[in-house]
């Protein structure tokens, strides 16, 4: 199994990732990374890996919006999603930082501290946490955010638990090539482009799921592109497609959209992984 995720090694996504390899397999040796979720999207896409490992959701800071994107822009499937939690680190050579570099969703995951205890350093956003330590173990000038054992003995950890709430955690979608989508799991995912607007679009194209006592557990506007006010609805449903009243109530969505589309990005299970 060709697993791809966000790197270099060390990032969140990576720790996700493992729980994807089969427990034969080297990690090592299955996991490879590329520095953008729409590269690991794509890469399953085209056939290079057999899954991806994308962060979707924060519980402090929200969407990850670029792979919102590349799930509305790919053809792929999402077959298992991962929910960790996130406990960040600051590490640097020495106390004398200037600049702090993390992944942006890091740097807003830990906004409170920065801001109370290092007000005058200033920001830079980077590719991922790792790339902060690569970046802070270059320069004695930046310190990093990012999991402790990223420190690899190389880095002083000057801080743990930096997160503005200690129960943060971020949920992460294991991507498939298109045609392993699954009927089987829990949740279903998809991703609906009405492209009309009208009076109760949206209430009408929630209510075959209500009617059916569907549990809607996401909804997530994200702009289509296309126009300023025009978007494209990224929708989760607590049920699986091998219910008969999940796939009556997407077969009702396809039919209230028309000149739209819906995408079914699939069912799948939620996997809670601590370390
Ligand atoms: O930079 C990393 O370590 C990542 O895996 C990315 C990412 C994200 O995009 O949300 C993953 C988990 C944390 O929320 C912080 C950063």
């Amino acid at each position: 199994m060709k697993v791809i995720t966000l790197g270099p090694a060390g990032t969140y996504s990576h720790r996700a990732a493992r729980a994807v390899v089969d427990g034969g397999e080297d990690p090592d040796e299955a996991i490879s990374f590329t520095e953008s979720v729409t590269d690991i999207v794509a890469r399953v896409a085209d056939g290079t890996a057999d899954r991806g490992v994308v962060p979707i959701e924060n519980s402090i800071e929200g969407s990850v919006t670029e792979s919102l994107d590349a799930l509305t822009n790919t053809d792929v499937a999402v077959v298992l999603e991962i929910v960790t939690p996130i406990r960040h680190a600051l590490l640097a050579q020495s106390e004398s930082f200037s600049r702090v570099a993390s992944h942006a969703q890091a740097l807003a995951q830990c906004r409170g501290y920065l801001e109370a205890n290092h007000p005058e350093a200033t920001q830079e956003a980077v590719a991922s946490t790792a790339r902060g330590v690569e970046v802070a173990r270059e320069d004695p000038t930046v310190a990093a955010i990012a999991h402790p054992d990223t420190a690899d003995g190389t880095l002083r950890v000057l801080a743990e638990e930096i997160q503005d709430r200690t129960s943060n955690a971020t949920r992460f979608l294991v991507v498939a090539p298109a045609e392993e989508r699954q009927r089987g799991g829990g949740k279903t995912s998809l991703v609906v482009y009405p492209k009309t607007n009208h009076p109760g679009l949206l209430l009408e194209l929630l209510e075959p799921f209500a009617d059916r006592d569907i549990n809607l557990s996401r909804i997530e506007s994200r702009p289509s592109g296309e126009r300023l006010g025009d978007y494209v609805f990224h929708v989760d449903v607590a049920a699986g497609l091998y219910e008969d009243r999940t796939a009556e109530a997407v077969a009702e969505v396809e039919a209230i959209v028309g000149e739209g589309w819906v995408r079914t990005l699939g069912s799948y299970d939620t996997r809670h992984v601590l370390y």
